[in-house]
């Protein structure tokens, strides 16, 4: 749906340079919602940007529904941007424009006759729950009720996909569970392929089925939500999600824990279809050794369930080792040297 081929995009030159974008091969499927993540400066907004055009490749080309965009006309660009609805972080609404005629805008634009735009904008305005806010000012708004209305705009000429430049960030986190469950229905009602960019994992957790970590312009690590949580690769993606499934123990904790320690502790990661299963007591009970939930932390993700448990093994030393030698024929787990693991 959209594709991006060895994409990159420089601003400046010689000392100014800066390589916003380089050399990002992706796709976003239809039907995604693909996040993509990293901290400020890693090239997100450039990168969502370039798929309407708002910025243009230095070198690489981009397929929007297989057709390449780097060569369009300016009445194709204008047809390409009907299909690609935007939401920002600041919402960017006409403040001297109702609800009503901030969402009729695209419309106007497009030429559609008055009925048509009334009875869109009023069909958009239940869409998003706002049909007593139609003569209201943005100023006499929320900050999600405004984003509501940016989505009524975006929606407006039917756009196959959405993009969302920092969609949740204004907002606070209340509303920003409002705003991540409005997007859920647009991709499953409408059936909008959506790409967001955000540097908070909570959003890519809560609603992506696909996400790209970016950093200094690069992707680092992409492929399925529940693939990347489980098995990390990159430093910078463990500590994104390390910011959202709180596994860590704090250090005082891990200190006293260890002060206490009778037996071996080790962090045991589950997955789905393992997570359900007995199998600590019943291999414990094999061996006759005593196990100790010290933490756990089992995480839902997309309906499949995943996470760690920290457990002490207590009892004869061999046994302890067949015990983990069993164990590690079915799960991941490592040994809790230090509070890093
Ligand atoms: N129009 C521009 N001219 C010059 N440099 C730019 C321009 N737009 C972005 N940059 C630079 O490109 C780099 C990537 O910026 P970009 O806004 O894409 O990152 P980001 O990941 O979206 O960060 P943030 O979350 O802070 O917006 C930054 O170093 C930024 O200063």
């Amino acid at each position: 749906m959209i594709t991006f081929q060895h994409v990159s995009k420089t601003f400046g030159s010689n000392e100014n340079e800066v390589k916003a974008v380089q050399d990002v091969t992706l796709e976003v499927m239809k039907g995604d919602i693909f996040g993509v993540i990293g901290f400020s400066g890693a090239g997100k907004s450039t990168l969502l940007r370039l798929v309407n055009l708002l910025e243009r490749p230095t070198t690489g080309e981009i397929l929007v529904n297989e057709q390449s965009i780097n060569t369009l006309s300016q009445k194709e660009l204008r047809k390409l941007r009907s299909k690609i609805g935007m939401i920002f972080q600041s919402f960017n609404l006409f403040s001297s424009r109702t609800v009503y005629g901030n969402i009729a805008y695209p419309l106007k634009l497009a030429g559609w006759p008055k009925d048509k735009i009334d009875f869109r904008v009023k069909e958009l305005l239940a869409f998003v729950g706002l049909e007593d806010k139609e003569k209201k000012f943005p100023e006499k708004l929320s900050g999600g009720q405004k984003q509501r209305v940016g989505i009524a705009r975006a929606l407006a000429t039917s756009p196959d996909i959405l993009i969302c430049d920092e969609a949740t960030s204004a907002l606070d986190p209340e509303t920003t569970e409002e705003i991540l469950n409005l997007l859920k229905k647009i991709n499953n009602d409408y059936k909008i392929t959506i790409m967001l960019i955000t540097h908070e994992m909570h959003v890519i957790k809560k609603i992506c089925n696909r996400v790209a970590v970016m950093e200094d312009g690069r992707v680092i690590e992409e492929g399925q939500v529940f693939d990347v949580f489980t098995n990390p690769v990159q430093k910078t993606t463990q500590n994104f999600i390390r910011s959202v499934l709180n596994d860590k123990l704090s250090s005082q904790l891990y200190e006293k824990l260890k002060k206490e320690q009778r037996g071996r502790m080790f962090r045991i990661y589950f997955k789905e279809g393992v997570s359900n299963e007995p199998i600590l007591s019943r291999t414990c009970k094999k061996y006759d050794i005593d196990f100790n939930i010290i933490y756990g932390n089992i995480n839902e993700l997309q309906e499949r369930l995943f996470g760690s448990l920290i457990v002490e093994f207590i009892g004869a030393p061999a046994e302890v080792e067949n015990v983990i030698a069993d164990l590690e024929k079915i799960v991941v787990l490592k040994e809790l040297v230090n509070n890093e693991g």
